[in-house]
Parts: C-alpha cells; sequence; structure tokens
C-alpha cells in the first residue's frame, strides 16, 4: 500500500474510501486494525476506526496501532480523517491524535482542512460553513454527541493541542502549492488550517501535500491524492447483491430525519425509542421476525428530534442511551444478516459501527458513489453489501437510492 487513512468514525472511511477509489485508487476499507498484511493490490487503505467519541487516550492508542499497521504495509502518507463539520467535544479528540500521529511520523508542520464542497462544507477565513450556515448555526449545535457551537476551527482545534494553530487564508491557496508550503514552514512547528471553498482549492492543497507524511481532513482532503500516486479517474465495476433488505437509522442530524420522513410514508417502519431502548423493553427476536415479515423493505429507526434526544439524555446520559441503542443496532445486524438479509442501509456514523462491528466485517470493497460521500460497499467475504450514510448526507429519496444501488441498478 502507498497512502494510509485513518478515519475516526466508519461513515466518514467510507466517505474518504469512495473519494480515492473513484481517483482512480484501488482501495479498501478495514474495519478496525487488521491483524493480516492488505491484500496485494490494495493501494489504498483506509482503517475505520469509532474514535471520535471515545476517552482520548483510547483515541490515540487505537489510531497510532492504524498507524503502525499502515506503515508496515508501506505507506508513505497518513491521512487522519476527521468529520467535515470537525465532530469532537472541547476535550476532545482530534488534537490529541493529530500531535500523536505527528510525534509517531516525525512532522512539525501538518496541514489541516475539513472542507468538502460538494456536500457544502467550505472553510473561509478559518470559519466553517455548511452551505450558507455557520457550523454553528447549521443544526450542529443540537447534535447528540459532539455539538459544534464554535465555527472557528482554529479555536475549536486550539482549545484540543498545545502545538501552534496557524492559518492559511484561501488567498494563500489561490497562490498556489509553493506559496501554502512556504506559509506552513514560515509557521514553524504548528497544525495549520487551510481555507478551501472550491475543489479547486483540494487539488491545489492536494499538489501541496506531496511529499508531506501526515494529513487532516475531511474526504475533501483526499480528492488531489491519487493524482500524486500516478493515478487518474476511474469508473466502478460494481454488481449489486440482490434479496432481502433493511434501512436503520440512528442518526438525529438533519438530513437524516428528512430521510426518514419520506421513507416512512412509503414503507414499513419501526421507531426505537430510548425509553423502550433503555428499559431492554423490546423482544431481538419479535423485531427480526417482524422485519422478515414485510413484504417491501422496512426501516427501524431511533431518530428524533433534539428536543426528544435531550430529554433521553437528561433521563439516562448520554452515553447510556447512545450505547443502548448501539447495541441494539449491532445485535439486530448480526440477527438479520444471520437469517438471510443482505442488503443494509445504515444512517450515521456511530450507528454503522456499531452495525459494521455487530457483522464482523472485516473488509470492505468500494463500489459507486450513492450520493456525494456515500459508496455502496461490500463485505469481501460474503453477499452483502452495505451502505453507510454519515449523518447529513444524502437527499430526501436516500433510502431508496441506496436500496436501488445496493441491488445493482446504475
Ligand atoms: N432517540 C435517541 N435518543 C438518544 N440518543 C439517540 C437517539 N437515537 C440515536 N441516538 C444516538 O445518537 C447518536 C447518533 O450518532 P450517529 O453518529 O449514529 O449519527 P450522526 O451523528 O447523525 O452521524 P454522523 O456522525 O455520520 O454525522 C448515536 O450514538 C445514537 O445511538
Ligand atoms: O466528513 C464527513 O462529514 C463524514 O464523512 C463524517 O465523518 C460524518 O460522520
Amino acid at each position: 500500500m502507498k497512502l494510509g487513512v485513518i478515519a475516526d468514525d466508519f461513515t466518514g472511511a467510507s466517505d474518504i474510501a469512495l473519494m480515492l477509489s473513484e481517483g482512480g485508487m484501488p482501495t479498501a476499507q478495514f474495519v478496525g486494525v487488521p491483524k493480516d498484511p492488505a491484500p496485494a493490490s490494495i493501494e489504498a487503505g483506509v482503517v475505520g476506526l469509532k474514535t471520535r467519541t471515545i476517552a482520548v487516550q483510547d483515541a490515540v492508542t487505537q489510531s497510532l496501532k492504524a498507524c503502525d499497521w499502515l506503515i508496515e504495509q508501506g505507506c508513505t502518507q497518513i491521512v487522519f480523517k476527521v468529520c467535515s463539520t470537525f465532530d469532537s467535544t472541547d476535550e476532545g479528540n482530534i488534537g490529541p491524535v493529530a500531535e500523536a500521529l505527528a510525534d509517531r511520523l516525525g512532522e512539525t508542520s501538518v496541514l489541516v482542512c475539513p472542507a468538502f464542497p460538494e456536500n457544502g462544507r467550505s472553510v473561509y477565513q478559518g470559519h466553517l460553513f455548511v452551505r450558507d450556515e455557520l457550523l454553528s448555526e447549521s443544526g450542529m449545535q443540537d447534535h447528540p454527541l459532539t455539538p459544534m457551537s464554535d465555527p472557528d476551527i482554529r479555536r475549536v482545534l486550539q482549545r484540543q493541542t498545545t502545538w501552534p494553530v496557524c492559518h492559511v487564508p484561501v488567498s494563500g491557496v489561490w497562490a498556489g502549492p509553493a506559496a501554502i508550503n512556504l506559509a506552513a514552514s514560515a509557521s514553524g512547528k504548528a497544525m495549520i488550517i487551510v481555507d478551501a471553498i472550491r475543489n479547486e482549492d483540494l487539488l491545489t492543497l492536494g499538489r501541496a501535500a506531496g511529499t508531506r507524511r501526515l494529513l487532516i481532513g475531511g474526504s475533501g482532503i483526499a480528492l488531489g491524492l491519487p493524482q500524486n500516486f500516478g493515478h487518474a479517474p476511474a469508473a466502478s465495476t460494481w454488481t449489486g447483491v440482490p434479496g432481502k433488505a433493511v434501512v436503520f437509522s440512528g442518526s438525529c442530524s438533519r438530513a437524516t430525519r428528512g430521510q426518514v420522513e419520506a421513507f416512512r410514508n412509503r414503507a414499513p417502519s419501526r421507531e426505537l425509542t430510548a425509553d423502550d431502548v433503555v428499559a431492554e423493553k423490546l423482544s431481538l427476536q419479535e423485531i427480526v421476525e417482524w422485519t422478515l415479515r414485510q413484504e417491501t423493505t422496512p426501516l427501524i429507526y431511533s431518530s428524533a428530534d433534539p428536543e426528544v434526544v435531550a430529554a433521553a439524555q437528561q433521563k439516562y446520559g448520554r452515553e447510556r442511551s447512545a450505547d443502548a441503542i448501539e447495541s441494539l443496532f449491532a445485535n439486530l445486524a448480526a440477527a438479520l444478516s444471520q437469517a438471510g438479509v443482505n442488503r443494509i442501509v445504515v444512517a450515521g456514523g456511530e450507528t454503522s459501527g456499531a452495525v459494521v462491528s455487530g457483522l464482523q466485517a472485516d473488509i470492505l470493497e468500494i463500489g459507486p458513489k450513492i450520493a456525494p460521500g456515500v459508496p455502496a460497499l461490500k463485505v469481501a467475504d460474503r453477499p452483502l453489501a452495505l451502505a453507510l450514510k454519515s449523518g447529513n448526507f444524502g437527499g430526501p429519496d436516500f433510502f431508496s437510492e441506496a436500496l436501488a444501488i445496493l441491488e445493482g441498478a446504475e
């Protein structure tokens, strides 16, 4: 392998895997740090972790383990993939993981850019925008696990790191790759937030990335990287997986709530409330039987409005309600796949992490784009197709579109 990615959640992993695969790099997504060497045909390996919201020291340890494995596989450049909305808590994990990776790789100057213009995320004057809204007014301020109330990501990162945080404004990016690197080296030891508002800016950043050993960003930061390794955009050779399907949604993000609403109007659906899940009032077997009885693909969801989530968190604690819901989704995924369900669409990064662990999948093959940032995936060792959707990605009909593409529709 040449290029390694450490992603702090599973939807983020498939997001950047799609970017690299569309850029023509033979890419695979690994679920956690593999025990075995990577297949020889893979040039870009994306290790998906579930470290976004765990304790800082755990996140650092797991990320370093992933980094060591990627280096052993031959990778000369590592990307730490974080959320395009820079999701983290003030105590958390982007800064400490970035520092630890930089130390391990011997880097003292690290470019950081979460922009992903195709999905409306841009960085301007060090501030992160989601389309025409500041991050802190985009709905992300109500996120159940990582509420983002400060749109200035220089400040957000500075609260998480002992390194100085500097900034290259978009005028510096427009001056070209050499100017970005000059500004970076003038900053000395630093993490450098780089503005980007268009794909062209990310391509310039990709050229500036050249021989750097560590980059930090959303999937957009990978847009220009396949070219550095001699690749050009390529179409996918995906064939679908027909058969029974289910949609799981544990994401409470604004886009997902719209998608749940749209799908509920045309498909059987089942709500899992935090009260029922935490109190263990639900029977796994009964939900599995209900799912298998449906003639059209059903939706099982815990997605709820911010007030409902806040009330559940007040009552049970943020972690307890999240853990209970995630483990129910993990158990459902395992049981349904054993019962023959072979297409699973999942909304939410943490929820996807839980589902993929429940499925005990090790390697995911990357298929075509369902929506910006969301590929079709196939579990390498069995006929099981997945879509892992980040909370705020996809249009209103994402679930139907994903089911069709996983089945093989063009
Ligand atoms: N009704 C609910 N009450 C309380 N917590 C919930 C409820 N439904 C889901 N959750 C929890 O909220 C979290 C949602 O996070 P998840 O990462 O799955 O979605 P997301 O943040 O929208 O997606 P992404 O991280 O990809 O943007 C999960 O831990 C989930 O278990
Ligand atoms: O970058 C993004 O927004 C996504 O890939 C993600 O990480 C959401 O969990």
